[in-house]
């Protein structure tokens, strides 16, 4: 069983000796956004109310994963090294039939996941994810239950027409089941975060995180309607943990599950809004239509308006024709006799004051429909007393105290990630009773090049953190240029990103990114028909350079086990997965096509074989290593051989990394062009018996042809582990490992070199 993890007192994961150890691995996996029964992915088109009538009678269960082939993707992922799992889950997938309506069945079946996963060679780490993306499915993302927007008075079927929200589903034609409209009709690439600026979206956030504060009148069975969706919500994940930990209490006692983070990308709905009569200039997200939240409410009664419509071009978002939109007499809002229905049904009782089919923001004055003036916006700065910072200092933490002190309440032992909204200093919470010894800053990061534009663009790049941030005067100053620089950049805002979270919560607080990941469908995914993932290799390999040089724990954004080309990960159209089975068929067609090419040095086998590893243990290491077929590795480990293909850009996936430093961390890098690898640490004094382990995969560093340059020259290396452990002295020590210069292969795309195919092999 792999050992617990401990934070050592400079906020770093290590063992219970203080060894630095790394945190490795995959989210998996993007399909617990949607149902599995009925399968409704984001392209299942919505053509009657049956997809709000029986959105109480869904079921997730299969989702993450089919219960028999858990063991095939965990040796799968295993085979990179990793070791850590971040095991996302929904509001809706566990409380859909209504509040305090559980579905123990998708418990049950999660259950049955962890302890499979648990059970293949040495286990693996996870941590779970109450994940949500623009508050639930039914206003354009994932995870809370339809119920909840009822409790907010909403009425989703007219969500549409009011453009409350933007649902990839209505873009997909009933009868050919494909996307419809070109151009400007169509869904365009990675709109669905814009609605964090409509009003389904913001007004739920709103609701969540400050509803005491700013929606007084909403009061549900007695309470407001803030503290029933926070009850709602913690009880619902609440109840699965404990269900977890009574049914399998070896996934504590074998460190299996190592904790629970606090809610997916929290966001501040209308909060901090100055003026609802504009479009923020500093708004970072413009895409599509974009009306101001006075036109979102005013488009949720009914009333037709022009709203800014906003197209990506090659200097990032510009404004377009405006264009009006006509609800044709439908509102966003529950009329007297839809929402008596509902409230029977989930035995609401509101307060008298909370009219039906009216906007809750009008209701609290924020504007009026004046009968000779028409819509006025009464109070444009309503949410203005709230800015970024007392959001996250106010209203987050309240949400974090409740759930941390219900996590707490049954897990005295596992960790707890917190979350700030994405990109967000965390709040300040040195010295106060919710940072315990066992709480970890989570991040997520996307380059915001790359994420909005799906490709990799080695010329231009641009300062994510800083901008979203406000760290530049003008934001042509967040502009990088070269890809070198590029690379730098991200390596430096990851950095920051640490440096920040740790100046707010304390130097003792790990840092660990929950997320990062790029598109794959790059290039209007050029690479399902050519195979040449240059792009995808380049824009990974930058994060895998960012990350190691920082010596980062992260969990990749993501793993889809239903991965295709043509729907991506079957949500929204984003493609963010590193394997597909479709990548298995094109791995096998191109193979196919050119059968002179031998074999790859990673041997690709087509099933998962349970045997030891017997390939590369028969190749000769150079006289300076010595083999070892017994290993002491005490972190989720895997010699079992298992079929690399489907793996995407695998050459930027499969990177060395430092399982467990016999010291602290300095420095490290990985050259994928030079097939190099360099780590500099600084040793613990005392024992020198105690080796560094370090996982140098066989597909980048064939044994054979090594050259190892270091302080210390006493190796061995595991061969089924593809483990080196590395014996050194205290003090500072370096290690370089490189393939011999003739036996190199150049990767397309990685440091501009292009002479040889990336999956070359010389014998
Ligand atoms: C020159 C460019 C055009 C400048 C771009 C500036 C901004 C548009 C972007 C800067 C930061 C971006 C946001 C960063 C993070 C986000 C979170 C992300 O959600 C998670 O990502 C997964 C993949 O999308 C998703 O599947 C998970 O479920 C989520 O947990 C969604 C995008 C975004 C909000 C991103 C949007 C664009 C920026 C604001």
């Amino acid at each position: 069983m792999p050992a617990k993890i401990h934070i050592s007192v400079n906020g770093e994961f290590c063992d219970k000796e203080g060894n630095v150890i790394q945190l490795r691995g995959v989210n998996l996996d993007p399909s617990i956004k949607i149902p599995a029964k009925p399968f409704l992915s984001t392209h299942t088109p919505i053509v009657d109310d049956k997809f709000f009538e029986d959105a109480d009678k869904v079921s997730f269960i299969n989702h993450p994963l089919i219960l028999e082939d858990v063991e095939e993707h965990i040796i799968r992922l295993k085979s990179l090294g990793y070791n850590t799992i971040r095991l996302p889950f929904t509001w809706e997938s566990l409380e859909h039939a209504g509040p305090g309506q559980y579905d123990y069945d998708y418990m049950d079946y999660i259950v049955e996941v962890l302890t499979r996963i648990n059970s293949v060679e040495q286990g693996m780490y996870v941590y779970l994810d109450p994940h949500q993306d623009v508050w639930s499915r039914f206003s354009g993302g994932s995870g809370a239950p339809l119920w909840t927007l009822y409790c907010a008075g909403f009425q989703p079927a007219n969500f549409q027409a009011t453009d409350a929200a933007i649902l990839h589903n209505y873009y997909i034609d009933p009868k050919t089941g494909r996307e419809i409209g070109k151009d400007e009709e169509s869904y365009p690439k990675m709109v669905w975060p814009t609605n964090y600026f409509k009003l389904a979206c913001q007004t739920m956030f709103t609701l969540f995180f400050g509803g005491k504060q700013f929606a007084p009148k909403c009061i549900i069975n007695g309470e407001n309607i803030q503290d029933y969706m926070q009850g709602k919500f913690s009880d619902a994940i609440m109840t699965l943990y404990a269900r977890i930990k009574d049914k399998a209490p070896e996934l504590f006692d074998n460190n299996c599950i190592i904790g629970l983070e606090s809610v997916n990308e929290p966001n501040c709905g209308y909060m901090g809004e100055a003026n609802l009569d504009v479009v923020p200039k500093e708004r970072d997200l413009k895409l599509g239509r974009t009306p101001t939240a006075f036109q979102s409410f005013m488009l949720g009664e009914g009333i037709k308006c022009t709203v800014e419509q906003y197209k990506r071009t090659f200097f990032g978002f510009t404004k377009g024709k405006p264009c009006t939109v006509n609800p044709g007499g439908k509102k966003a809002w529950l009329n007297a006799q839809e929402r008596d229905t509902i409230d029977a049904k989930y035995n609401w009782e509101r307060n008298p004051e909370w009219e039906p089919e009216t906007c809750i923001w009008k209701l609290h004055g924020v504007w009026e429909n004046n009968q000779t003036r028409g819509p006025v916006l009464l109070k444009p700065n309503y949410f203005g007393q709230v800015n970024e910072t007392v959001f996250i200092n106010n209203h987050f933490v309240e949400y974090y105290t409740g759930i941390y002190n219900k996590f707490r309440a049954v897990d005295k032992e596992s960790f707890i990630f917190l979350q700030p909204p994405v990109m967000k200093l965390p709040p300040n919470l040195q010295n106060s009773k919710l940072l315990d010894d066992r709480t970890v800053c989570a991040c997520h990061f996307y380059d915001g090049m790359t994420l909005m534009y799906k490709t990799w663009n080695k010329r231009i790049g641009i300062d994510t953190y800083g901008l979203v941030n406000k760290k530049y005067s003008n934001p042509a100053f967040a502009v990088v240029l070269g890809e070198n620089n590029i690379r730098k950049c991200i390596r430096k805002q990851l950095a920051e990103m640490q440096k920040d979270a740790k100046s707010a919560l304390g130097e003792k607080v790990p840092v660990f990114f929950t997320e990062i990941g790029i598109p794959f469908d790059m290039d209007d995914k050029k690479a399902y028909t050519t195979n040449d993932y240059s792009s995808q290799i380049g824009a990974l390999d930058a994060l895998g350079f960012a990350l190691e040089g920082n010596n980062l724990s992260y969990t990749l954004w993501c793993y889809c086990s239903i991965n295709s080309h043509e729907w991506g990960d079957n949500w929204n159209n984003e493609d963010f997965s590193i394997w597909s089975p479709d990548d298995k068929l094109l791995y096998r067609e191109n193979r196919s096509k050119t059968p002179t090419r031998a074999p790859s040095p990673t041997s690709t086998t087509d099933s998962v074989s349970t045997s030891k590893s017997k390939s590369s243990s028969s190749s000769q290491p150079p006289s300076f290593i010595q083999l070892e077929s017994k290993l002491d590795l005490d972190s989720p480990s895997c010699s079992l051989e298992t079929d690399l293909s489907g793996y995407r850009a695998l050459d930027a996936i499969m990177r060395p990394f430092p399982i467990k430093i016999h010291g602290t961390f300095e420095f490290a890098e990985f050259n994928l062009h030079n097939r190099t690898y360099v780590l500099k640490l600084v040793g613990k004094t005392g024992t020198t018996t105690v080796p560094t382990h370090i996982f140098l995969p066989r597909h980048h560093f064939a044994l054979e042809h090594l050259s190892i340059r270091s302080s210390s020259d006493h190796y061995t290396y595991n061969a089924d582990y593809q483990v080196l452990e590395w014996f050194h002295e205290p003090g500072h020590q370096y290690i370089e490992i490189r393939l011999k210069s003739k036996y190199r292969c150049s990767t397309p795309g990685s440091d501009g070199s292009n002479d040889l195919p990336a999956e070359c092999v010389i014998s």
